[in-house]
């Protein structure tokens, strides 16, 4: 933690964040992508993004992983300019390619433990083996990815993201490939991980359901070039079904409809559950 940062102090801010991508085969230089983004994330959160296809949930997430520098404005991470990435940053995808195809899983979790912390081989295989049982995969332990079914694969790629230990796990669509039911397990013990470990989460989900069940807070996006719509507390509504996530689903809802249909068209909300 920066000398003078409190424990109290958000985690993450960003203040008048513009992200955008050189672009050599168009007129123009650059496509400006998310505009004048204000937020901030505390310590122990889950904070979901959702907005229109396209609009630039995964751009902001690679920006707060330090692999996009902004064209103006800032993100702070525990008070410091996020200019690269970091071993304080794990990242999981949507892709069920993530882990290294010549490694076993358990490999592919010391591995990373040894490239990022340097730490001995068999401390590496200890921790690597506490968090493939936190996941549920430890009987996975000694098989290639090729092995695995999408669902054991994003188990295994969490585990090597939460073996990390970083202060922030950044996760972009990590459920969206899986089927439902697959979806609705790993959505349950992604909550009961986070309560066990207290680990900061930033995910990005094209489903509002998803969004109010994984979320302490949301923050709904417009279409590119993004601006941020509102940021909802949903931390009371993490029953499915209850009134309380009703209501915020519907709030979320009619937010994405009202402003897209006043842009961009209906069209791109196809892609938001
Ligand atoms: N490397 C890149 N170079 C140029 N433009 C890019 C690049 N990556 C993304 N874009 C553009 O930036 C915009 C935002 O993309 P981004 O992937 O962040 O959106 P998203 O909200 O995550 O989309 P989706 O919900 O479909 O996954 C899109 O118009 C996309 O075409």
């Amino acid at each position: 933690m920066k000398l003078g940062q409190q424990d109290t102090d958000p985690i993450v801010q960003a203040k008048h964040l513009y992200l955008d991508y050189a672009q050599s085969n168009t007129g123009s230089d650059h496509v400006a992508v998310v505009k004048d983004a204000s937020f901030s994330i505390q310590r122990g959160e889950k904070f979901v993004i959702i907005g229109p296809s396209g609009c630039g949930k995964t751009t902001l997430l690679k920006a707060i992983g330090g692999f996009l520098e902004p064209l103006q404005g800032e993100i702070r991470l525990k008070g410091v300019p996020v200019n690269k990435p970091g071993p304080d940053r794990a990242f999981v995808f949507q892709d069920f390619e993530q882990l290294f195809a010549w490694r076993t899983v358990l490999d592919n979790i010391v591995y990373a433990l040894q490239v990022t912390k340097r730490i001995p081989k068999q401390e590496a295989i200890n921790k690597a083996r506490s968090y493939l049982e936190l996941v549920q995969v430890a009987p996975a332990a000694d098989k290639y990815p090729y092995q695995l079914s999408g669902g054991m694969k994003q188990r295994a790629a969490l585990a090597r993201a939460l073996a990390l230990e970083p202060d922030i796990l950044l996760m972009d669509e990590p459920f969206g490939a899986l089927d439902a039911i697959t979806r609705n397990q790993l959505q349950l013990e992604l909550n009961e991980i986070w309560k066990r470990t207290g680990v900061t989460i930033v995910l990005v989900t094209h489903s509002i359901q998803e969004a109010v069940f994984l979320g302490t807070h949301v923050m709904v996006m417009s279409s590119s070039p993004a601006l941020i719509r509102e940021v909802v507390d949903t931390s009371h509504a993490e029953e499915f079904g209850s009134k309380e996530f009703d209501d915020i689903s519907m709030h979320l809802r009619s937010q994405l409809i009202r402003h897209e249909t006043r842009s961009e068209g209906i069209a791109q909300l196809s892609a938001v559950e």
